[in-house]
């Protein structure tokens, strides 16, 4: 019999996750997913789904990189399987590339792609405004697939799904015992953290078939990902810029960008442009509290904040919220677990 009953918050790839988590390792819990917005009009759907990250300041790098790796190993395994078309996911190689040589040379995550190493002289020429570069295959997951893809699977292990809007978590606490927060840049009204805020990004999906490998600056503004049926070329990171229609000269500056790295795109046709606001924070929330709502008080386990890396961190925190999750179990009284 299913005798706790826990919501999540959010149906972008960090709750789908999380979602997905829970349903199948508490198989004692009924579990109800509930959001405003599903696939596809999240914006995990329209991340280039690349795996890769740069550090928060104030979390352990062991925790970082626990994070990326468990991420990345649960990917690698679809990627590796039957199911890779259907999930959108898949192995990605090529160049990350910097204009001066980076105060750390090798990033944190560098033992969990696979062949990392630094560029050639060689291979630098082809760039003549970049001194530096890393080479390596990484993961591309498409979050259009891949949502939908893991949806069937929470509903395979049980899972509910509910769409609707919330304007406070007061509404959940007396149909659940456990709230788990995925609201992502939602979380700033929805639970009032001011920390949290957006960083705007626009991307366009040309089709250039020939292209294979990915281009990244490491400035983070300018890269180009070769994907299952398109390629991504991007971007921008405005920070605090809530504007969600596409902007022409943003448009137009990233084709000139990318056109720079990478001359054939030239050659390519725009198939689409999209928008999306990073949830950024300083530092990701993936943290339990009790909350005293009014008549009740509640378990909540965050997990929100993830900026331009919640793809490539999504596995990983879902994990430890579903580590938070079962500290909460234990919290509760027995009779609350009747
Ligand atoms: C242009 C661009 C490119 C990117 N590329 C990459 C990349 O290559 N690699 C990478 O790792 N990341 C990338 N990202 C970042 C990535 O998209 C985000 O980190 C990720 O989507 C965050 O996921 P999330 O589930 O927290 O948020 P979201 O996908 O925004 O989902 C939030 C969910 O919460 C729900 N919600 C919010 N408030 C409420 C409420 N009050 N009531 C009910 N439901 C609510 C929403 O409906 C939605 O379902 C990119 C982002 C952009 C914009
Ligand atoms: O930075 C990148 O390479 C892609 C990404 O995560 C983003 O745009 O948020």
């Amino acid at each position: 019999m299913k005798n706790v009953r826990v919501v999540v918050v959010g149906a972008g790839v960090i709750g789908v996750s999380t979602a997905v988590c829970i349903a199948e390792a508490l198989p004692f819990c009924s579990v109800t997913l509930l959001a405003d917005k599903f696939s596809p009009d999240t914006t995990s759907d329209g991340a280039a789904g690349i795996l890769f990250a740069a550090k928060f300041p104030d979390i352990p790098v062991e925790r970082q990189k626990r994070w990326f790796k468990d991420t990345f190993d649960h990917l690698l395994a679809i990627a590796q399987s039957q199911h890779s078309p259907e999930a959108g996911v898949m192995l990605s190689s090529g160049w990350q590339i910097f204009k001066e040589v980076p105060a750390e040379r090798k990033p944190f995550w560098a033992e969990s792609v696979i062949g990392f190493r630094f560029m050639t002289e060689e291979e630098l020429k082809r760039f003549p405004d970049h001194k530096f570069g890393h080479a390596f295959t990484t993961l591309k997951c498409e979050c259009s697939s891949y949502l939908p893809w893991l949806e069937n699977r929470f509903r395979k292990a049980g899972g509910h799904v509910e769409q609707r809007s919330i304007n406070s978590l007061q509404e959940l606490s007396n149909s659940y015992d456990i709230i788990v927060n995925c609201s992502g840049l939602g979380s700033r009204t929805l639970v009032g953290d001011n920390q949290v805020y957006p960083v705007r990004g626009q991307v366009l999906k040309m089709e250039a078939p020939w292209l294979q490998h990915f281009i990244r600056d490491g400035d983070g503004k300018t890269y180009i990902y070769p994907g299952m049926h398109s390629v991504t070329v991007g971007g921008t990171r405005q920070e605090e810029d809530w504007r969600l229609d596409v902007d022409e000269g943003d448009t137009d500056s990233i084709l000139k960008r990318c056109s720079r790295l990478e001359p054939s795109l030239g050659h390519g046709k725009v198939l689409s442009k999209w928008v999306g606001l990073r949830p950024s924070r300083r530092n990701p929330r993936v943290e339990k509290e009790l909350v005293q709502l009014p008549g009740r008080r509640v378990h909540v386990v965050h997990n929100y904040g993830h900026g331009g890396w919640g793809v490539t961190l999504a596995w990983g925190t879902a994990l430890d919220a579903l580590g938070l999750v079962r500290q909460c179990l234990q919290e509760m009284p027995p009779q609350a677990k009747l």
